[in-house]
């Protein structure tokens, strides 16, 4: 506060710092959290074919300068037999990771590899769009500006035809 010519001891900014602290806390919180144990939840359910749960909201922070970037998530997963999770598993995965200092591409890659390490799914596709802070209100400002990343594995990138239906699937009407 005192770098940016302000003055601490000012009634509204004397607990700022400690906001600020439970903030980062709250914010990186997924640093103390191993997202892969959502994954436990299994249903001996036997559809090996896609599962997508799309328009995920996720906020991060991108680790270059603290500022939010945040958008939607979209995860498809095609199941090996019995090892179908819970749907809200599949979200609780990407926000252990996203409550982390991030890269979007690194975000985007780590929900992609817990899904098809833990489930030993088939296939995994996972897509981020996302708006950065960093570019909108600083630096080069461009608001409006998406950014998006994606992550494919196992039979979504053997097959073309099961990619592009996943991605129909995400760009096709709620
Ligand atoms: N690849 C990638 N880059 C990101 C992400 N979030 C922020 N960045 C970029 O990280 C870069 C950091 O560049 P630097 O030149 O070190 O920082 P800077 O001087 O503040 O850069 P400008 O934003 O261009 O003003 C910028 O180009 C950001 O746009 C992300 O999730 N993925
Ligand atoms: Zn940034």
């Amino acid at each position: 506060m005192e770098a940016v010519g302000e003055n601490p001891d000012r009634e509204g900014l004397k607990d700022t710092p400690a906001r600020v602290a439970r903030f980062y806390q709250e914010a990186f919180s997924g640093l103390h959290e191993d997202p892969s144990a959502n994954l436990t939840v299994q249903f001996a359910e036997n559809h090996e074919e896609m599962v997508l749960v799309k328009d995920i909201p996720i906020y991060s922070m991108c680790e270059h300068h603290l500022l939010p970037f945040f958008g939607r998530a979209h995860i498809a997963y095609i199941p090996r037999h019995g090892n179908v999770t819970g749907l809200s598993k599949l979200a609780r995965v990407a926000e252990a990771f996203a409550r982390r200092p991030q890269l979007q591409e690194r975000l985007t890659s780590q929900i992609a590899d817990t899904i098809a390490d833990i489930l030993d799914a088939h296939g995994v596709l996972v897509v981020i769009e996302a708006e950065h802070m960093c570019m909108t209100i600083r630096g080069i400002k461009k608001p409006g500006s998406y950014t998006v990343t994606s992550a494919v594995r196992g039979i979504f990138k053997t097959s073309a035809a099961t990619r592009s239906e996943a991605f129909s699937l995400i760009m096709g009407h709620h």
